[in-house]
């Protein structure tokens, strides 16, 4: 029987103080009570399989080993998850991305067959095609992985160099990498794992280019698991995390594919060779629209994984003394701290409310599509960009600060930040690189402050432009809703910045597009300011809309969050708002005051907002952040299953370190 161990006393008290209902949140954050029961449901199956218990921790593991037994592990929990599904409903997706971090310590390598292979065929495939590949990938006759960035070109997708020629005669595609720099690099699961995958490539049809399209590619034998004749496939070797996706290279020498196998929802090649255009050659992006909308999820859930570590270690930590002869106090009570962790839970919050209304958007945009409607595309395309770009940057910046606040211990492999800082950080650069992505929503931004100016009508998200234009700027109060305003008076004033530094090197003879780099350091920033204004006002939005479905005490919490993070965000950014808005010094005094009274009503509930979030042990893996707070006993119980700690004394001891000391003393 497995021994059951006290809660740690602090912890106790803490949960003690905590004045809402903990269930009550975590069934709100997961979307309803019955999502939560799914889901400890399920989690609650993966923790009773034996087989999926390290008897060595991963870390210990060689580079070789810890994908084996990632291998092993994830076909361990799919099969759990079918059963599971037999039974019941589905999963949710969010569901079976959470449990797969109590099972995979790191990456999965199957990651990209749910991230991005399925969705590409569900939103790029025809019915046809859906009907043929979509049973076999959903069962994982086949996995698959998305093939798009090469050696040479990760940012600019019309650049890539992989050619699919079509050959009439036998109506088929021929694929080729025609130098080093057109292999592809990086697909997750293409190492050694997957049989299929997505490749994007450029289409030729009798010599004329047609652009970037995907196809459906068998990579590897399903019996014998070889690549096939033709296909060069490797794994490209160890990186700063994502030690276990199995990231790999793609090379084609003369591989032939049937033209059935290009994914034809949109542009279409016909047997005779015709190339049928579709609506917007842009929608060949979908997947990478849908994926950056998800990434404000994973961001909101890594946020709360590194939260939930560092506050209930905070709680835990005892040191040093606030005033002499006083006991040593819960590290947690130094305000420095809470400045650095309430901001975390506050943003995992701010994204997770993002995302509520960010899908939604995206599944009017799908809905649209189906309509042969585009009207809401640019918008969507652009939102999806800063906003995959902010929250991604901000998870690693917060995950950081996490790490650092938990001091020597949260350097500890055994703390789990590393692999959290790992993940969080790829995202940053994966599905579009930051500061790419923020100059895809400024060109957005750049048409809108044209059309602002030509009185046209704007579309909701940067509707306040033109309130800017019409209005002096509003009597400032600090007040969330107007300080919400002042982030809308600095996006407004940067775009309008950006667009005239913009006119001003044309009007100086330079071209568009040089005037667009040499302003492209104000117009990241009009995008970032952009992103936090969207940021501050869907999450006060939705704040105020699910505080009156909630218990009063459970809104009074969430309000004193989401004022926090406003509150966080017009300090850090004060200077901009002094510049654009109508605060004054005065205000941000009496903001400071105010951002110290939030972090004092939120500090009875810091653990209990943690715990809200639900995170079991298995999924933190984590020795400071445990329900029970047993940091002490788990940092040791860990260190001993170092392979070091296994025999009193080392060989090296012997062959190198005994003749070496010798030598010296002589
Ligand atoms: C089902 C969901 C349930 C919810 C569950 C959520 C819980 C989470 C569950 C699961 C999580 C799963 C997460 C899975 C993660 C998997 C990630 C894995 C690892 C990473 C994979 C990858 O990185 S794949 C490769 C990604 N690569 C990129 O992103 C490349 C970036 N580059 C580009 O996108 C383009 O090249 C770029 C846009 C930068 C430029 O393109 P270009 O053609 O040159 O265009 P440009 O001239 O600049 O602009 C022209 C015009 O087109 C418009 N536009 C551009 N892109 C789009 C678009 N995507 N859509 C619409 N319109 C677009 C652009 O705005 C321009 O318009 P105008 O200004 O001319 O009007
Ligand atoms: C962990 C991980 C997993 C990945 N998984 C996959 C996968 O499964 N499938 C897949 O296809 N790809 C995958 N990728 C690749 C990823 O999508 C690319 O790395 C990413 O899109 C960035 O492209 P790049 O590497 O070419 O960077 P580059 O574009 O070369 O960027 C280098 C620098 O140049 C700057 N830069 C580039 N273009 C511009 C511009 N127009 N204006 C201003 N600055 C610019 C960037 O800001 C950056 O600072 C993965 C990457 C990582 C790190």
């Amino acid at each position: 029987m497995a021994t059951v161990h006290k809660i740690n006393e602090d912890l106790v008290k803490e949960r003690q103080k905590c004045t809402f209902n903990v269930q009550e949140l975590t069934y709100l954050l997961d979307g309803g009570e019955e999502v939560t029961k799914e889901r400890r449901e399920f989690e609650n199956i993966l923790r009773n399989v034996k087989e999926l218990q390290d008897e060595v921790p991963e870390v210990y593991l060689s580079h070789k080993e810890r994908y084996e037994n990632a291998v092993r592990k994830t076909c361990i929990l799919q099969n759990v998850r079918n059963d599971f599904e037999k039974k019941r409903e589905v999963l949710s997706p969010r569901n079976i991305f959470r449990a797969g971090y109590a099972v995979i310590k790191d990456v999965s390598p199957f990651f990209l067959h749910n991230g991005m292979f399925v969705p590409t065929i569900i939103g790029q495939g025809t019915p046809e095609q859906q009907a043929e590949w979509l049973p076999k990938a959903k069962a994982m006759a086949i996995i698959g992985t998305y093939a798009q960035t090469e050696l040479g070109h990760g940012t600019f997708i019309r650049g890539l160099e992989t050619t699919a020629t079509y050959d009439a005669k036998t109506e088929e595609f021929i694929l080729n990498s025609p130098k080093v720099t057109s292999y592809k690099w990086w697909p997750g699961g293409l190492g050694t794992t997957v049989n299929h995958c997505i490749t994007v490539a450029q289409l030729y049809i009798n010599g004329k280019k047609y652009g970037i399209h995907p196809f459906i590619v068998q990579i590897r034998d399903l019996e014998t698991h070889k690549p096939l004749p033709g296909i060069k496939v490797g794994e490209i070797g160890p990186k700063m995390g994502f030690a276990t996706a199995n990231n790999g290279f793609l090379g084609f020498q003369n591989f032939r594919i049937p033209r059935k196998n290009m994914l034809m929802k949109n542009a279409q090649v016909l047997k005779d060779g015709t190339f049928v255009k579709g609506m917007n050659e842009k929608l060949t992006y979908g997947t990478m629209v849908m994926v950056r909308v998800n990434i404000v999820s994973d961001s909101a859930f890594h946020t709360a994984m590194a939260a939930t570590i560092a506050v209930r270690y905070a709680a835990v930590r005892h040191q040093s003394q606030l005033k002499a002869k006083e006991p040593e106090v819960q590290i947690i009570d130094y305000l420095t701290q809470q400045h650095k962790l309430f901001i975390a839970i506050a943003t995992s919050h701010a994204f997770s409310n993002t995302y509520t209304w960010l899908y939604q958007a995206y599944l009017k945009v799908v809905e649209d599509l189906g309509k042969q409607k585009q009207d809401h595309l640019p918008e969507l395309h652009a939102l999806s960009c800063c906003l995959k770009a902010t929250s991604s940057r901000d998870a690693g910046v917060i995950v950081e600060q996490c790490r650092l606040a938990c001091g020597g211990h949260g350097y500890m492999a055994s703390s789990n930040l590393p692999i959290i800082y790992g993940y969080t950080t790829a995202a940053i650069t994966y599905e579009g690189e930051h500061t790419v992505l923020l100059l895809q929503t400024a060109r957005y931004l750049m048409k809108a402050w044209m059309s602002a100016l030509e009185g046209k009508v704007l579309a909701p998200s940067v509707a306040y432009l033109v309130d800017w234009l019409k209005s002096d700027k509003q009597r400032w109060q600090n007040t969330p809703e107007v300080i919400v305003k002042g982030f809308q008076h600095v996006a407004a004033g940067k775009i309008k910045d950006a667009f005239d530094a913009i006119q001003k090197h044309v009007k100086a003879g330079k071209d568009y597009e040089d005037a667009w780099n040499l302003a492209s350091v104000q117009l990241i920033k009009a995008s970032e300011a952009h992103s936090r204004a969207i940021l501050c006002d869907g999450y006060l939005r939705e704040t105020v809309r699910t505080s009156s479905s909630v218990s009063p005490s459970l809104a009074k919490v969430l309000n004193h969050l989401v004022q926090l993070y406003i509150v966080y965000w017009t300090l850090e950014t004060a200077g901009d708002l002094l510049v654009y808005s109508n605060i004054g010094k005065d205000d941000i005094a009496v903001l400071k005051e105010k951002y110290e009274e939030l972090l004092a009503l939120i500090r009875p509930n810091a653990v209990g907002l943690v715990d809200a979030f639900d995170i079991s042990d298995e999924i933190l893996q984590s020795t400071l952040g445990s329900y029970d707070g047993r940091v002490y006993e788990r940092l040791m119980e860990e260190a001993m299953k170092s392979p070091l700690n296994k025999e009193p004394v080392n060989q090296s001891f012997h062959k190198y370190l005994k003749p070496f000391i010798k030598k010296a003393k002589l």
